[in-house]
Order: structure tokens, then C-alpha cells, then sequence
């Protein structure tokens, strides 16, 4: 099965991912030029798991819209969340899942827990899925392992990519957590396995174009596209369409000093 997300190797800018939580926000995305849908239920946390006929509303809606090719993805809440529930089957439209682990940086097994989580929504849906793996920025506040153990459990497990995220909403963004530098680094390791990195955090438009001249693949919001910035709020196409900017500005800097440049 092909990655959706195949990393960018050629330079493109990275993509906007905006999570919804309504088949109304979804229209909103949609028209504000989201490139990637991500459904999630912000009240239930960093990767909230929406409750499944909300799921299937967006899907149906992202499928009728103008642009029904979009990609949508969904968040799956935490692992640990899935230790005592029945896992839910995914609709189709679903390109890619993702699963928190917070609560297993203690445990020697997480690998396992997260692979048997895995398996059973699989079992659910009764066809494969493509998995993106969870490195929380806030690693202490969430618990978690590592974000080198996760980055290296993705490539070993078969992920299509790394997203990097806070798991507190309440404080801290992206650049708070993690350096330029490290990001690059965090990029080259994943691209050099043939996965593609993201990146979210209570992502401001300063830090949205900052990652579009880092060699990002997808850069996620949910904040930065609501009213007031506040993640409870709706998503607007206004704040949408200022992400994209944003995201396209920063590019275009980049690609205008790099022709001015002497050859
Ligand atoms: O997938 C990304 C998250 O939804 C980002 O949410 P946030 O912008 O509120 O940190």
C-alpha cells in the first residue's frame, strides 16, 4: 500500500493538515484551502477520538464537497484509552489513524500495546490502515517514551510518518519544545526511512512560516484555525486561509533569496 503522504523530496512546500471536530468545520477547512483533513474532538484532549458517527458524517461531507480527493485522516485518543473499549470500524475514506502514547514511557512493552491496538482496529475495519506515529514535545507532561524511541518505532513498525505534537494544550507550542535544528534532523532521519515528518503544537502564524522553510512534510493545526486561537472554538476558512498564507509566505521567502543568490 503506498504512503498517502509520500515525504517531499522535491522541495514542495509542506501541506496544511486542519482537524475538525463537525461536518461544518469540515466545509469551513474545505473552503478556507486545507489540504488534508484530520477529524479529532478537541474536548477529549491533545489526539481526542471523536465518537464514531461524528466520524462518519465528516467523511460523508469531505466526499460530497467540491474537493472529495482530500485526505482525511483521524486521532484515535491514547493507547491506554483502548485498553478496556472495542475499537470502532474506520470508514473507508480514512487515509490514516493516529494513537497517542501517553502513559507508556514506563513500560517495557509499549511497543506491543501499541502494535495489539493497532491490530485490533485493523481487525475492525478488516483492511489494513496507514499508521502515523505520536512523538508528544511535552514528553514528561504526557508521560510518554521518547521522541527518539517513537521516531525509531515508527520506522520499524511501518508507519507512514512522525507527527510531533504537545500533549498539553494549555501552555507551550511547538518551538517551545524543540529547535530548527533538531527538527531538520528529526526530518532527515525520518525521510531517510521513507516517512514523512509533521509538525503541530499550538502552531502561531510566526511558526507555521518558520516550518515552511524547514524540511517538513505536513504542518498541522487545530488553534491557529479557530476563532481567537482558542481550540474549543470553531474553525473558521478566514483563519484557514491565513494558515495558508502563512505556510506559502514563508516558502516563497525562501525560494526568493535562494534566486537572488549568486550562482
Ligand atoms: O494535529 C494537530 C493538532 O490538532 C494541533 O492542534 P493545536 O494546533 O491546537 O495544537
Amino acid at each position: 500500500m503506498p504512503y498517502p503522504f509520500p515525504p517531499s523530496l522535491s522541495g514542495e512546500p509542506p501541506r496544511l493538515l486542519v482537524s475538525v471536530r463537525s461536518a461544518l468545520e469540515a466545509a469551513s477547512a474545505i473552503e478556507g484551502g486545507a489540504e488534508i483533513l484530520d477529524v479529532k474532538d478537541p474536548d477529549r484532549g491533545s489526539l481526542g477520538c471523536p465518537a464514531p458517527d461524528t466520524l462518519f458524517s465528516i467523511c460523508q461531507a469531505a466526499g460530497a464537497s467540491p474537493r472529495r480527493d482530500l485526505p482525511v485522516t483521524v486521532a484515535l485518543g491514547e493507547c491506554l484509552e483502548w485498553t478496556e473499549q472495542t475499537p470502532f470500524p474506520l470508514p473507508g475514506q480514512i487515509t490514516m489513524a493516529k494513537i497517542g502514547l501517553s502513559g507508556l514511557g514506563e513500560s517495557a512493552g509499549w511497543r506491543d500495546q501499541w502494535l495489539r491496538v493497532r491490530q485490533r482496529f485493523e481487525d475492525e475495519r478488516g483492511t489494513g490502515i496507514h499508521w502515523v506515529a505520536v512523538a508528544y514535545l511535552d514528553q514528561d507532561d504526557a508521560g510518554s517514551p521518547s521522541i527518539d524511541d517513537i521516531a525509531g518505532a515508527a520506522i520499524d513498525t511501518g508507519c507512514a510518518g512522525l507527527l510531533l505534537d504537545t500533549f498539553n494544550k494549555s501552555s507551550g507550542r511547538l518551538f517551545d519544545h524543540v529547535s530548527p535544528e533538531r527538527l531538520a534532523g528529526l526530518a532527515g532521519r525520518m525521510h531517510s526511512g521513507g516517512r514523512f515528518l509533521a509538525a503541530a503544537g499550538r502552531l502561531n502564524l510566526e511558526d507555521i512560516t518558520r516550518l515552511s522553510t524547514l524540511p517538513v512534510d505536513v504542518v498541522a493545526v487545530r488553534s491557529a484555525a479557530c476563532e481567537k486561537a482558542d481550540r474549543r472554538s470553531p474553525v473558521t476558512s478566514r483563519h484557514v486561509a491565513e494558515c495558508l498564507t502563512s505556510l506559502r509566505a514563508g516558502g516563497r521567502q525562501a525560494a526568493s533569496a535562494h534566486e537572488k543568490s549568486p550562482a
